[in-house]
């Protein structure tokens, strides 16, 4: 059953909303303050957050940056508002509704957030809400291909898929974030001949150490301090499909041997249990770290990356694969529409080359979230410059001419605006100023910049 954290100070519109959905058959509870909210968050496992903006001792956009995107977030406004609900959005939120909103639309929302929950979630006491449990999945019009991506990088991606997706090699996904990894391991499960059978995600980053033996592997109640009750692990929720751990490259180093020794031995003990189980799991994994550097540094095990690594799937930054960017666009466009019930057009000249000069730093979902803002904020017609992010507009450029004082003044800020915005990654800074890293470090020796 999903477990549903309402945070609104209005007692009797709280009580009534969760009469409502506990009806429903969700499991709700009700914080009145942020500090509430944070404390039932500590106690408890939830697998979606409704808060309203204004509680009486903080913002619930506060509890966008507590969630850091593992359980999402659902703001509740007033007509007045949007504006903020927009830059809650901007921080992480899932999606706002406006009150008063009937109990149709607040059950479509919460079912969409839920069937579009990536992650497993893990709670202080380390209960799991597996994916499983929650509300089926939305047939996906994200999955690469159906799309008929265009871009040479987006072809091969496609092809390379297409081959590793009917075998049983386990693949290792790399890539920037935001460049639709955790689609990429959907549609290789979705291509596969488990594809009738679970898929199981994982965000490794997530589990605290002590906690991924019971994650993976399952306990009996009473096995451990906290073992409330007897739980399955994900490898056993996975059994006859696929596992995909995200942030393989975060898994505590003593957790890894076992993870390891479990694929190898193709089968798992529950904490607690004598009992050995068979699991016949798929593993994909993804990472946006470089695990040959882990590997060289000791954090990560060489054997289980190469376990782990059969096949491997690079995923293309989008300012590699500008070629799709129409495509994207377009479909994001009639994905807003749809969702935010408008009939936005197009998008105006101008918007058009600010999409194509952009850097897109965040990738395929910075593309969507700024997609889905501007068609919030344009009431009809074509979408202008007004309705994208100040940062998008005032991108940073490099100017490779020899300019006046003035020029270099401007250069010297871009280039240390862009290191910035990329915590000082060059190769994303060179990314968002559009030049080769060579050019970027030229630069920035040619300044003499401390950076
Ligand atoms: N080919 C695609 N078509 C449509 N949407 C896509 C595609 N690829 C990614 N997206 C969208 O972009 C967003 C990011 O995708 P995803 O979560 O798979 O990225 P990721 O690389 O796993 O990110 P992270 O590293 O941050 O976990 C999602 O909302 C997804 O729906």
């Amino acid at each position: 059953m999903p477990k549903i954290l309402i945070i609104e100070d209005d007692t009797t519109f709280a009580q009534m909303l969760q009469k409502f959905l506990i009806k429903k058959g969700y499991g709700v509870e009700i914080g009145f303050t942020v500090k509430e909210g944070r404390q039932k968050l500590k106690q408890n496992a939830f697998d979606l957050v409704l808060t309203d903006l204004r509680l009486p001792d903080a913002e619930g956009i506060e509890l966008i940056t507590d969630m850091q995107q593992k359980v999402p977030v659902i703001i509740m406004t007033g007509y007045a508002e949007v504006s903020s609900a927009v830059t809650a959005m901007k921080k992480g939120a899932y999606d706002y509704i406006s009150k008063p909103f009937t109990p149709e639309a607040v059950l479509k929302i919460i079912g969409s957030a839920l069937s579009t929950t990536p992650k497993t979630e893990t709670s202080q006491k380390g209960q799991v809400a597996p994916r499983e449990n929650l509300e089926p999945q939305q047939p996906s019009s994200k999955i690469i291909g159906s799309l008929n991506l265009v871009s040479p990088a987006s072809k091969k991606l496609e092809e390379y898929i297409g081959l590793v997706a009917p075998t049983d090699m386990s693949v290792l996904i790399t890539g920037e974030s935001g460049t639709g990894k955790e689609v990429t391991a959907k549609s290789i499960h979705d291509r596969s001949e488990r594809s009738g059978r679970p898929f199981i995600a994982v965000d490794c980053g997530a589990i605290p150490k002590e906690l991924a033996s019971s994650e993976f592997f399952g306990h009996l109640k009473g096995s451990f301090t906290g073992a409330i009750n007897d739980k399955v692990g994900t490898f056993e929720a996975a059994n006859g499909g696929t596992l995909f751990l995200d942030e393989v490259g975060n898994l505590p180093y003593d957790n890894q041997i076992q993870l390891l020794r479990a694929l190898q031995e193709r089968r798992i003990r529950r904490i607690g249990s004598t009992k050995e189980i068979d699991v016949d799991v798929r593993i994909l994994t993804a990472t946006n770290e470089d695990l040959k550097v882990a590997v060289k540094e000791g954090r990560f095990r060489e054997d289980l990356y190469h376990r782990l690594n059969e096949f491997s799937l690079q995923i293309p930054s989008l300012i590699d694969r500008q070629g799709d960017l129409v495509v994207l666009v377009e479909h994001f466009l009639e994905v807003s529409n749809k969702r935010l019930n408008k009939g936005i057009t197009g998008f105006t000249k101008e918007v058009w080359d600010i999409f194509e000069s952009y850097g897109w730093p965040g990738n395929i979902r910075e593309l969507q979230n700024v997609i889905q803002r501007a068609v919030l904020l344009t009431g009809d017609g074509e979408i202008t410059l007004e309705a994208l992010p100040t940062e998008i507009i005032e991108t940073p450029t490099v100017n490779n001419d020899n300019g006046d004082i003035s020029k270099s003044e401007f250069e010297k800020e871009q280039i240390i605006k862009a290191l910035k915005r990329t915590n000082y990654n060059k190769s994303k800074a060179a990314k968002l100023l559009q030049v080769t890293r060579k050019t970027l470090y030229n630069r920035i020796s040619h300044y003499d910049l401390d950076v």
